[in-house]
C-alpha cells in the first residue's frame, strides 16, 4: 500500500506525469432511488447514489471499472454494471427537498430507506489501481474501507461516506466531525479526501491535507486542492444549473478520470469541474454527448503530450487547459431547455421522461 497521494509516478500534486499503460478503478458505494421533492409534489424521480453518477463519467470517458453496489428487490434502474441484489431488503432511497429552506444548504436530504451495507467479503481480492469510497447511505464501513486501501494503489474518498448519520426518526442526514466517524484511524492510508464546503467544516483541513490530498469543491466557484503545503484554487465552467444532485460525484469521477490519464492533479481536478458543471444542467445522471466527450479526450492527450515535452507549462498552470476545454463545454448538444424554472434552482424539461 502506498501511503503517497498519488500513484507512484506523481510526486506531488504539481508534478508532471510520466506515460502509464490503462489503469483499473474499483467503486465501492449504492446505487439509489432519488425522489426530488419541492412545494409538497414529487417533480422527479431518478437513479441516484455517488457510484451510478461516477461510473457514467468513468464509462462516457472509456476508462474501465468494477463497481460493487446493493440494491433491493425492488430497483428499478438498468446500470451498465450489475449491482448486488439483495432479495429482502428495499433498495436505498433518498428524499431531496428544494424547498426547506434551513441554512444555506441547497437542499436537504433524508435517507427513507437503506439497503446493507457493503462487507469486505463483497470487494473482490484483486489488486486495482484507483479505488473509490462513494456510499450515500452509511454502506461503507471502516473494514470495507480498510479492504479497499489493502487492495488498491491509491484510495479517493467522498467524506460524505463517512460523516453522515441518519435521523431514527425521519431518515435527515445529519454530518459528523470527521474525529467522531469511526475511519479517522484509516485516513492516512488514502490518497484522496473530497468534500464539498459544507462538508468540509466537519475536518480539520490542515491535519488532513498533512495526510493526503485534500479537494473542497465549491459549486460554482470551482475547487481547492490542499496538500501539505501547497494549496490551489481550480477554475469553475459556466453552468446554467438545473439540479445540483450528483455535481459532486460527477466531479470525483472527472478528477479520477484525469488522474487515471496520468494528468497532474489540478488538470485532473479541471476535468472533475468540467463534469460537475455539466451534471448541474440535468435532472439525474447526465447523457454527455460524443463529440463534446471526443473534444475533451484529444485535450487531454494534447496536454500530456505538452507536460512530458514540457512546453509552455509552468507548475501551476491550468489556465491554458481551462481555456482549451472550454469550447468542448459548449459543443454539448444535448444540453435541457429551460422550459419551467422552479424556486431554489431546481427546474425541469418537461421534454425529458425523468420530471413527473
Ligand atoms: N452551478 C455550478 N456552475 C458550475 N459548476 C458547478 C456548479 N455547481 C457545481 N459545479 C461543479 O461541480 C463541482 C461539485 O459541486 P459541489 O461543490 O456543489 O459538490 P457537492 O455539494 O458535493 O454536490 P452534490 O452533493 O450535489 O453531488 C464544483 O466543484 C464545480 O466544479
Ligand atoms: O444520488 C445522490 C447523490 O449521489 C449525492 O451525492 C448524494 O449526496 C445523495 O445522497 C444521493 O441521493
Amino acid at each position: 500500500m502506498t501511503l503517497n497521494p498519488l500513484p507512484s509516478h506523481q510526486t506531488t500534486p504539481h508534478s508532471p506525469p510520466r506515460r502509464i499503460p490503462n489503469r483499473r478503478v474499483l467503486i465501492v458505494g449504492n446505487y439509489c432511488h432519488d425522489v426530488l421533492i419541492q412545494n409538497g409534489s414529487i417533480v422527479a424521480e431518478t437513479l441516484g447514489g455517488a457510484a451510478s453518477f461516477i461510473s457514467n463519467v468513468l464509462d462516457s470517458s472509456s476508462v474501465s471499472c468494477d463497481l460493487v453496489s446493493k440494491v433491493g428487490h425492488d430497483f428499478r434502474y438498468e446500470v451498465t454494471h450489475s449491482p448486488i441484489v439483495v432479495p429482502e431488503k428495499e433498495t436505498t432511497v433518498f428524499e431531496a427537498y428544494f424547498d426547506l429552506g434551513i441554512g444555506h444548504a441547497d437542499r436537504v436530504l433524508k435517507r427513507v430507506s437503506a439497503c446493507d451495507p457493503i462487507l469486505p467479503s463483497d470487494i473482490p481480492d484483486s489488486r486495482f489501481d484507483i479505488g473509490m469510497a462513494v456510499g450515500v447511505g452509511g454502506e461503507i464501513l471502516p473494514e470495507t474501507l480498510e479492504k479497499m486501501v489493502e487492495i488498491c494503489d491509491v484510495v479517493a474518498v467522498d467524506i460524505q461516506a463517512l460523516i453522515r448519520v441518519f435521523d431514527p426518526v425521519d431518515g435527515s442526514v445529519k454530518l459528523v466531525d470527521l474525529k467522531e466517524s469511526g475511519f479517522f484511524h484509516i485516513l492516512h492510508r488514502i490518497g484522496f479526501l473530497k468534500a464539498s464546503s459544507d462538508e468540509a467544516l466537519f475536518m480539520d483541513v490542515e491535519q488532513m491535507k498533512q495526510l493526503c490530498c485534500v479537494v473542497v469543491t465549491n459549486g460554482e466557484k470551482g475547487c481547492r486542492i490542499y496538500h501539505k503545503d501547497d494549496e490551489t484554487m481550480v477554475p469553475p465552467f459556466l453552468a446554467k444549473q438545473v439540479d445540483p444532485t450528483g455535481a459532486g460525484d460527477s466531479f470525483l469521477g472527472g478528477l479520477v478520470v484525469g488522474l487515471v490519464e496520468g494528468l497532474a492533479v489540478p488538470d485532473a481536478a479541471l476535468l472533475g469541474n468540467f463534469f460537475g458543471s455539466i451534471t448541474v444542467e440535468h435532472i439525474g445522471q447526465p447523457k454527455f454527448d460524443f463529440m463534446m466527450l471526443q473534444r475533451v479526450k484529444d485535450e487531454v492527450q494534447r496536454r500530456k503530450k505538452q507536460r512530458n515535452l514540457c512546453i509552455n507549462i509552468h507548475n501551476n498552470d491550468h489556465e491554458e487547459f481551462h481555456t482549451r476545454l472550454t469550447p468542448a463545454r459548449f459543443s454539448c448538444a444535448d444540453s435541457p431547455v429551460q422550459t419551467e424554472l422552479l424556486v431554489n434552482g431546481l427546474s425541469c424539461d418537461k421534454d425529458d421522461d425523468r420530471c413527473l
